[in-house]
């Protein structure tokens, strides 16, 4: 999509766009006749981030689009629209989970940009995470966000056809490609994209030797290329959510499509397992480490256990189609979501090891042996976790899968 009157903005021009609203009076977060300042900081992979401030220190986020994914640079051109649905995305998960999705102040399409409040207050949960820092209230909200948000777009509770109406607005090609090629493509074949050390290449081979491994991929692929279930967030990973001992925010959600439910909490319990595996790299005394990795674990199972109730719950009293409120129905539908979970948390253990986007988590492990280990144990516990995913009946076999896996 082209927008005719865009262009990449600088530190200059977001002061000047930002004193035009508030000369236009199109603004209410910063009062007239300040002097602005403003900067960049974005460390996506794809977008801008600058913060503007006033002079008493109130600020706010200005995020903006490129043509192009900033991280590759203008070899790789990506669709601008991917403002839109991330602007949409927050707007309609912050109706329904206003205390969990970071705010819209304003959103101008023509520039591919939004404002968003400024959440700096709080921390980025993979930085806290590589600091060992705890949030024990994080299991609950994030189960409480992915399960509301999840629940009132999917059809228990809306009409068939604004369902429908919803799907195409957040109709989100491009970006799904992306997740489509970067999950469930390029780690099984051999592709520019990926990125792992040479002495990774025999477990990387047996990934991709095993038939058994490859017809669970694919049946992972072919659920999110074709399985509209809800609109989801899209990249749940922990560079995604902010956070403080009290509050937890989701960012970002610009990959946002109506896909399969399991996907979001997979993404996120893979990004904790993938910290579990890394502080074997960190943490260097046995006690302090087993003791973060048991949080860690928790933060696992309360998430999957409370996801599940909050469905349940959900489903119970508040389905609107008749024939879709039925508790078998129900049972059927919770164990395939999770299900469905546990293989698209496999998946991104094996593409955050070996392809192109990785977790600083595990880079930035300096001993390369040690780096080694942990990334032969996200590989092998992925590939486990996607082959078993099918056998998971209860909650209980994932919890006993896991455990067996992780040392
Ligand atoms: N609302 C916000 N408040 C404060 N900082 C933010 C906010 N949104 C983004 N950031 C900062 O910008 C960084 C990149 O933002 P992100 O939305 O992840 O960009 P990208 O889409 O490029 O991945 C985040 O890691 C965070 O440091
Ligand atoms: C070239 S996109 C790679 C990767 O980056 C995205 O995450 P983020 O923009 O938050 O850094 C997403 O996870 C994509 O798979």
């Amino acid at each position: 999509m082209t927008m005719a009157n865009y262009v990449a903005f600088n530190a200059q021009r977001v002061i000047e766009y930002v004193n035009s609203l508030i000369d236009s009076k199109q603004c209410d977060f910063f009062i007239a006749g300040q002097n602005l300042s403003a900067y960049e900081f974005g460390d996506g992979n794809l977008n801008l981030v600058f913060r503007v401030s006033d002079e008493q220190n109130n600020s706010i986020i200005l995020k903006q689009a490129l043509p192009y994914a900033r991280c590759v640079g203008e070899s790789w051109p990506l669709t601008l629209d991917r403002a839109r649905i991330e602007a949409q995305v927050l707007l309609n998960h912050g109706a329904i989970c206003p205390k969990y999705t970071a705010k819209v102040l304003h959103y101008n399409h023509d520039y591919a940009l939004t404002i968003l409040e400024d959440l700096g207050s709080l921390q980025i949960l993979r930085s806290a995470q590589n600091n060992a820092q705890q949030f024990p209230k994080l299991a609950q909200h994030v189960a409480t966000y992915l399960s509301h948000t999840g629940f009132y777009n999917s059809d228990f509770y809306l009409a068939a056809q604004h369902k429908k109406a919803l799907v195409k607005q957040f109709t989100n090609p491009e970006l799904c490609q992306i997740t489509e090629d970067l999950f469930f493509s390029d780690p099984y074949i051999d592709h520019e994209r990926n990125n792992f050390p040479a002495q990774l290449a025999p477990q990387v081979k047996a990934l991709r030797d095993n038939p058994v491994l490859k017809l669970e991929i694919a049946k992972l692929k072919a659920n999110f290329l074709s399985n509209p279930q809800t609109l989801l967030h899209g990249d749940m990973h922990s560079g995604s959510i902010f956070v403080d001992t009290n509050t937890t925010k989701m960012i970002d959600p610009e990959f946002g499509f109506f896909g399969p439910i399991g996907f979001d909490i997979g993404s996120f319990i893979g990004n904790l397992l993938l910290n579990y595996c890394a502080q074997t790299g960190h943490i260097e005394e046995f006690v302090t480490r087993r003791n973060y990795q048991t949080h860690l674990l928790s933060c696992i199972v309360e998430t999957y256990n409370l996801f599940e109730q909050h469905w349940l719950n959900l489903i119970n009293t508040k389905t609107v189609d008749e024939a879709l409120n039925n508790d078998a129905y129900a049972q059927y539908f919770i164990k395939n979501v999770l299900q469905d979970a546990i293989g698209y948390c496999g998946a991104e253990l094996i593409r955050r090891t070996i392809g192109l986007a990785h977790v600083v988590d595990i880079d930035s492990i300096s001993d390369e042996n040690t780096r080694l280990d942990v990334q032969k144990q996200t590989l092998a516990l992925g590939e486990q976790l996607i082959i078993n995913a099918c056998s998971c009946d209860t909650k209980d076999a994932f919890f006993s899968l896991l455990i067996s896996q992780l040392n």
